[in-house]
């Protein structure tokens, strides 16, 4: 009888090779500006007050939390700015356009201090300034777009005007070529099309799909989970961002309406047929297990739509183990 003996796959435990001494900031970025639903500010604090800080701290981080954002002033300028900022049909560019860049300004410093830069939302605007700030200290930053939606709208093509829909054509330099409020001049727009990859994507905008196919943006959408599974997508994105096997510093931004409303169902904009939890925990953990993760953002939890209290201890742990996962938690 001859005998099969299969080759034991290995594990790698997570860990962090740009990072200096297991340094963590979390930047608290209270923001909702960037679409039209209240609670979604609340986001940071909810995180915060789940334990987040000293579960983290418990992996062996060393912890400072930063609160960039006046909150006072933004929640002025959220009554004061409804009507009057405007450009063409996009809302409030003047305040995400200024908010963005104190976050940038922020996040440039800690990532160029060697710090992992977790960034809490928010709504997924501000990462037009997490992912500029984390560039500032790696040129050859890959970026990981974990979302339901592609976010790639320009200030022409959205059609919400909702500027959470159109963080990454800031980051792209897309607003460059057309004409663009004072507010974003800041932006770098540096990212090169093929150091950004999305995963779970199901609800893309026309216009969206024309900018990802013209540009050659790499995209796994659900379809490609089901029919490849979530271990092999993370390994082609992977290979997409540092290609034939190479390596460098990742950052994920992690949109939590990536992952199925059944698990997280306060959020701005859900979108049945997403990643199960456990999916979209894997890809993080997978991420850590790499070693070049240096930064994360988790954005759109928001606590006011949830219906009951179990819809928002669902989306708030939910969003908490992801941060958990990315930064070492492992199941055994
Ligand atoms: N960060 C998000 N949840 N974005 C949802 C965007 C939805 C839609 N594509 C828009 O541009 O308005
Ligand atoms: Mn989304
Ligand atoms: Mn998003």
């Amino acid at each position: 009888m001859t005998k099969i003996t299969t080759q034991l796959e290995t594990v790698t435990e997570p860990h962090y090779k740009y990072i200096k001494n297991r340094q963590l900031a979390i930047v608290q970025a209270p923001f909702c500006g960037g679409q039209g639903k209240t609670g979604v500010e609340k986001g940071p604090k909810y995180m915060l007050n789940h334990g987040l800080e000293s579960d983290l701290r418990e992996l062996g981080w060393d912890i400072t939390v930063e609160s960039p954002l006046d909150e006072e002033y933004l929640q002025k300028m959220m009554e004061k700015d409804a009507v009057t900022d405007r450009f063409k049909n996009t809302k409030r560019p003047g305040l995400v356009g200024t908010t963005t860049k104190t976050i940038y300004e922020n996040v440039s410093k800690l990532a160029q201090d060697n710090k992992f830069v977790l960034t809490l939302g928010g709504d997924h605007s501000i990462a037009i300034g997490t992912v500029s700030g984390v560039q500032e200290a790696y040129s050859d930053l890959g970026l990981i777009w974990i979302d339901a939606h592609a976010d790639i709208n320009t200030l022409e093509s959205t059609d919400s005007g909702n500027l959470h829909g159109c963080p990454v054509s800031f980051l792209l330099g897309l607003h460059k070529d057309i004409e663009c409020p004072e507010s974003f001049k800041w932006v770098p727009g540096k990212l090169n099309p093929n150091k950004i990859v999305y995963v779970g994507l199901r609800d893309v905008d026309k216009a969206e799909k024309k900018i990802i196919k013209d540009l050659g943006i790499k995209a796994f959408s659900m379809y490609h989970v089901d029919k490849f599974g979530i271990n092999k997508v993370i390994e082609m994105a992977l290979e997409c961002l540092h290609p034939n096997g190479g390596r460098g510093p990742i950052m994920c931004s992690y949109d939590v309406d990536a992952v199925d409303p059944l698990f997280v169902p306060a959020t701005g904009t859900p979108v049945r047929g997403g990643l199960t939890l456990r999916e979209g925990l894997f890809l993080v953990e997978r991420l850590a297990e790499t070693g070049d993760l240096v930064a994360l953002d988790i954005v759109e939890c928001n606590p006011d739509l949830a219906i009951n209290d179990i819809h928002v201890s669902d989306t708030i742990s939910a969003g908490c183990a992801i941060a958990r996962c990315a930064l070492g938690e492992t199941l055994l």
